[in-house]
């Protein structure tokens, strides 16, 4: 039996694809150099610790393990930190795909998913974005992602492989039965920031400007659950196993939330006040980006389980009281 190999199978998105992935019995292979992953957090599959710009190393595992497909998660993924150190994600994003496309030549392997961004948008008029929508990056992380984008067209051009590029929006929530969550050391994406202060990590969550142009005056996003996150990639991996085209795709619900109904749901789910800090805008944020997923829908077959913020929040909650070594509920969280 082939295998599908998932770089960055360890980390917060990766490892619940994997899950979902083990659970329908594809036989998987992860690598994953632990930067920002978890062991434990690979459940069911073989687990090679390595760099995915390593091209001995990956084409071992390639042939060892009979890849007929590759899923691409592994990257760094901060924002502010690609600002200040641009050449790590050109390194790590960029140039390390780009070893591992080698690999994939190398070894005859022709599918292709790869973990691309909202980021590659920029900021769009509307604060709406469509797959055709102009791609405008204002920082080097969306710069790395995009640039993977086009090396990945490119190669497919050729007609040596197929990809579906997926171009996440605003990825929140954990697994329901608590098994994996999101564990990312040092987070700043608000839902898991946010839980953090509700479970007595941090002592207070910021809300970064509050004179957008937006209902509230505070930034809008389309926040998508992990899991329905996930079953795109098992449908994508479908996709491309029953000979299907390439495809770039946005994967979001197509309506958003404000910072300041995110922060209401966690104090919700919570059962107690939260002590909300107004600041500023954060440099680089843009007010409103909500993604036009009909293409997702249209041509994987894909209809969202988890479109509810309070769902999103409490399995997102659940995991940081897990963390935080507090009892909890997570097999009724769904
Ligand atoms: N979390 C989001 O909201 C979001 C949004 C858009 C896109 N993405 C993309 O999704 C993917 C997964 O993100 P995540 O949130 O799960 O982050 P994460 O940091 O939890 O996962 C990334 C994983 O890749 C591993 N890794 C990094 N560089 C590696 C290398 N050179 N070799 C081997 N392993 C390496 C890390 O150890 C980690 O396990 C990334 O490509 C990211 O850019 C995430
Ligand atoms: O403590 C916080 C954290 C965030 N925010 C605000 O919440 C919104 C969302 O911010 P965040 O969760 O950091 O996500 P984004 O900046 O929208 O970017 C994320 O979503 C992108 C896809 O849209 C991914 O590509 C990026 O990797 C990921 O950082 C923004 O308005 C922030 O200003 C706060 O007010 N307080």
């Amino acid at each position: 039996m082939n295998s599908v190999l998932v770089t960055g199978g360890a980390g917060y998105i990766g490892s619940h694809t994997v899950q979902q992935l083990v659970e329908r019995g594809d036989r998987v292979v992860v690598i994953d150099n632990l930067s920002t992953g978890f062991r434990e957090a690979v459940r069911g599959a073989s687990f090679v610790e390595g760099n995915v710009g390593d091209i001995e190393l990956v084409s071992r595992v390639l042939e060892a393990h009979r890849v007929d497909a590759v899923l691409h998660f592994a990257a760094h993924t901060v924002v502010p930190e690609s600002v200040s150190d641009p050449l790590k994600y050109y390194g790590n994003n960029t140039g390390n795909t780009r070893n591992l496309l080698a690999c994939c030549a190398r070894a005859g392997i022709d599918k292709f998913i790869f973990s691309s961004t909202a980021a590659v948008y920029g900021s769009t008029e509307a604060g709406v974005a469509d797959e055709d929508t102009p791609t405008r990056p204002i920082n080097p992380y969306g710069t790395s992602k995009l640039m993977s984008e086009t090396m990945l067209r490119d190669w497919c051009a050729t007609g040596a492989m197929r990809h579906v590029i997926l171009r996440y929006f605003n990825v929140a929530g954990c697994d329901p039965l608590g098994r994996i969550g999101h564990s990312t050391p040092q987070a700043t994406l608000l839902i898991k920031v946010a839980c953090e202060h509700a479970v007595g990590k941090r002592p207070s969550i910021s809300i970064y400007g509050t004179d957008y142009d937006t209902p509230d005056g505070t930034g809008v996003r389309d926040f998508i659950h992990v899991e329905d996150l996930a079953a795109a990639h098992l449908r994508a991996l479908d996709h491309l196993r029953a000979g299907g085209d390439c495809l770039t795709l946005n994967c979001g619900y197509g309506h958003g939330y404000s910072v300041r109904e995110v922060v209401e749901a966690v104090a919700r789910a919570a059962g107690h006040r939260l002590n909300v800090v107004e600041l500023p805008r954060r440099p680089g944020d843009i007010p409103k980006l909500i993604a036009r997923s009909d293409r997702l829908r249209e041509a994987l077959g894909w209809e969202p389980c988890y479109d509810d913020l309070d769902l999103i929040v409490r399995t997102a909650l659940s995991w940081e009281h897990r963390l935080a070594g507090n009892s909890f509920r997570a097999a009724s969280v769904a």
